[in-house]
């Protein structure tokens, strides 16, 4: 071979590497990125999971998950916990921290041997809206009495999801937001902000970067210590003075994510509202809300078929299911 050729095969192959080609289609350009301050975003096809699970591996570090089924919630149980023993950080130590009001109606799931389940009672409230604004509290609380010892990075998800691929360890960093499934097309003049004054959560007309999920967050135990200590403090400053912030205590973290911005932020993969329609950007459905009123469809519609067999045809049957469709679903959403 020519002496140039010879040249340019030397210096071109090692350049080339299967690692180095790993990482150059490691790239995206129809998403954004990075956001203003420099964190990552994260979408499929921006990392290399093996780069990562390899570098995690060194540290050995242990991941909590607090989740609450309260009430009518303890369906979502197995669904959650079925999907998050195979895809959430599949392989690495996680803790499961399920808080519940039913302890006896949790499933026995077969958890792989990295993975344990801790089932904490917790009690109920009447307002669906007071069961979730309390997370806030009830985590604070024991991340100050046993998480800060038990785990490094801890993460704040939904029980009503449910995973259908990989989550991992690309998730980890020190103040991790999830961007909203139904705001991504418009940050800052989104409307979801609490916007009035009066109450603890707001943000200023013109301000505000991205529209955070309260769905799934996390961080080192530190950051989230502070988060929902902070959090809760406006949501209990805002019942002093008789408010409710617009989307309770997700507006509060809106509040004080664009105060203390995120290290990382999950693109909508991580938080995928099934009531939207999933355009070209979201490759991949990680995790997506379970929807409450099919789910409810579903239970009544085999309600009505197991009547049928039992009953004589009733002409009124259809109605008086349809009520209690209605009136069932109304307590669940
Ligand atoms: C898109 C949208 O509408 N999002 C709002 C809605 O999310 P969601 O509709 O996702 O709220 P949700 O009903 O899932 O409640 C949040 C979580 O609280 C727990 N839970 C709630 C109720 C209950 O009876 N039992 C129980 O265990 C459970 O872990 C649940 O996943 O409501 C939240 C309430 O803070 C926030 O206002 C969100 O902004
Ligand atoms: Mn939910």
């Amino acid at each position: 071979l020519p002496f140039p050729v010879v040249l340019s095969v030397l210096l071109v192959k090692p350049m080339f590497s299967p690692r180095i080609f790993s990482l150059i289609s490691c790239r995206r350009t129809d998403v954004l990125l990075v956001s203003p301050w420099l964190a990552p975003i994260v979408w499929e096809g921006t990392f290399n999971r093996d780069i990562l699970n390899a570098q995690y591996r060194q540290k050995n570090f242990v991941v909590g998950v607090a989740t609450f089924a309260v009430k009518k919630y303890v369906r979502f149980i197995e669904g959650f916990l079925g999907s998050a023993n195979k895809f959430f950080l599949s392989g690495h130590r996680v803790n499961f921290y399920l808080f519940t009001d039913h302890p006896e109606k949790v499933p026995s799931i077969n958890l792989a041997p990295e993975k344990r389940l801790f089932i904490i009672p917790v009690q109920n409230y009447s307002r669906w809206q007071d069961i979730s604004m309390n997370r806030m509290d009830i985590i604070s609380n024991h991340i100050h009495s046993h998480w800060r010892y038990e785990v490094d990075y801890l993460y704040s998800m939904d029980i009503d999801v449910q995973m259908f691929e990989h989550i991992g360890v690309e998730i980890i960093d020190t103040l991790v937001g999830t961007i909203s499934s139904w705001q991504y097309t418009k940050p800052r003049d989104s409307n979801s902000y609490e916007r009035h004054p009066e109450s603890r959560a707001a943000i200023p007309h013109g301000e505000g970067d991205f529209y955070y999920a309260a769905s799934f967050y996390g961080g080192s135990v530190s950051e989230v210590y502070k988060l929902t200590t902070a959090c809760f403090k406006g949501v209990t400053e805002d019942r002093a003075n008789g408010i409710e912030a617009k989307w309770h205590e997700e507006s509060h973290l809106n509040k004080y994510l664009l105060y203390h911005k995120p290290t990382r932020l999950l693109s909508p993969e991580y938080y995928w509202d099934e009531e939207l329609i999933r355009p070209r950007i979201i490759r991949v459905k990680r995790l997506s809300s379970v929807r409450k009123d099919l789910q409810e469809l579903e239970r009544l519609t085999l309600l009505l078929g197991g009547l049928r067999e039992l009953l004589v045809p009733c002409s009124s049957l259809d109605s008086l299911v349809s009520f209690f469709f209605c009136r069932e679903a109304k307590c669940v959403l």
